[in-house]
């Protein structure tokens, strides 16, 4: 008999057009071989043209599903993407303090803003994000994201990049990867890693495309979905890197909706990485 394969969770929000949030989660979690779970913080009416309305999960409901599921399934990792309010981040926060033998990987993308430009956290929950640090594995700010907790401008450079890296640490972030999708600029997206050991820079091309509509929950998930098989944060988050490269280059052939389309999250990084590992599309 085969073993099972890992069993990942995300926490998150629910966009219909299948790009983002739990549905982009749930498919990246396949495409990578993982068994998904999800607990469902918020629900948007969102397409690819952007988002027209939030309705939040009470807090109390959200703290039941993730009892009722974790009394039942292993859950070897877990992605936290859209948290919606205050209120549900004291509670995953509450959660992770009690529970934290039940979830022994957590990956934090702390969710604010969409592309198109709508909130997707209220605006009282920016330090309650802060206070949630310490208690997961790794947190995936984006630059506007890192600036926004750091209450600082955003980075424009790598150096910035750098020095906010290390004041979300000194914020209580083990582990963090502040990621450089919206630098633009060069033939490169090019994302920070800083742990104990020190930094790294994860280096991909830069795929010319304007399917981009949920580049960062497909990493932070595509993280957990690789964790419980590398046994590494780092080593999974240069495979989820590797993977979401190419589900960029694939997003072109997709034509879904009118607006910023999604990445393909059924690129097959087993069977394609190498057809385009060194081409510079
Ligand atoms: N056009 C692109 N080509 C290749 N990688 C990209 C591109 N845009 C973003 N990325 C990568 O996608 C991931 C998500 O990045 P980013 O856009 O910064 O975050 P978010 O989607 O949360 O706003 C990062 O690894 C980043 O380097
Ligand atoms: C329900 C939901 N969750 C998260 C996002 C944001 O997605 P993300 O991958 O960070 O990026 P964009 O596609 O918004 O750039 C979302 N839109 N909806």
């Amino acid at each position: 008999m085969n073993p099972r394969p890992p069993i990942a969770l995300t926490i998150a929000g629910s966009d219909p057009s299948g790009g983002a949030g739990i549905q982009g989660d749930l498919k990246t979690f396949s495409a990578l071989g993982t068994y998904g779970t999800a607990v469902l913080t918020s629900l948007t009416a969102q397409s690819t043209q952007g988002v027209t309305g939030v309705h939040v999960v009470p807090a109390d409901f959200v703290r039941a599903q993730l009892d009722t599921l974790v009394d039942d399934v292993a859950v070897d990792a877990a992605k936290i993407g859209m948290l919606a309010s205050a209120a549900t981040i004291e509670t995953v926060l509450a959660f992770l303090d009690k529970r934290s033998d039940a979830v022994p990987v957590v990956v934090l993308d702390p969710v604010m803003v969409s592309t198109a430009g709508s909130r997707l956290l209220a605006e009282d929950a920016v330090e309650p994000m802060r206070q949630l640090l310490p208690y997961v594995s790794l947190i995936t700010p984006n630059v506007p994201e890192a600036a926004v907790l750091l209450d600082a401008d955003p980075a424009e450079d790598l150096d910035t990049m750098r020095a906010q890296a290390i004041a979300l640490r000194e914020l209580g972030a083990a582990r963090v990867l502040v990621k450089g999708g919206h630098l633009g600029g060069d033939a490169h997206a090019t994302d920070l890693w800083l742990d104990d050991a020190g930094e790294q820079l994860l280096t991909g091309p830069r795929v010319a495309t304007v399917n981009t509509h949920g580049t960062g929950c497909a990493l932070s998930s595509a993280i957990a979905a690789l964790a419980p098989r590398t046994g590494s944060l780092l080593e999974a988050t240069r495979q989820a890197k590797t993977w979401l490269t190419g589900t960029l280059r694939a997003a072109d052939a997709l034509h879904i909706g009118h607006g910023p389309g999604p990445v393909h999250h059924c690129h097959d990084i087993w069977k394609d990485e190498n057809d385009w590992k060194d081409s510079d599309r």
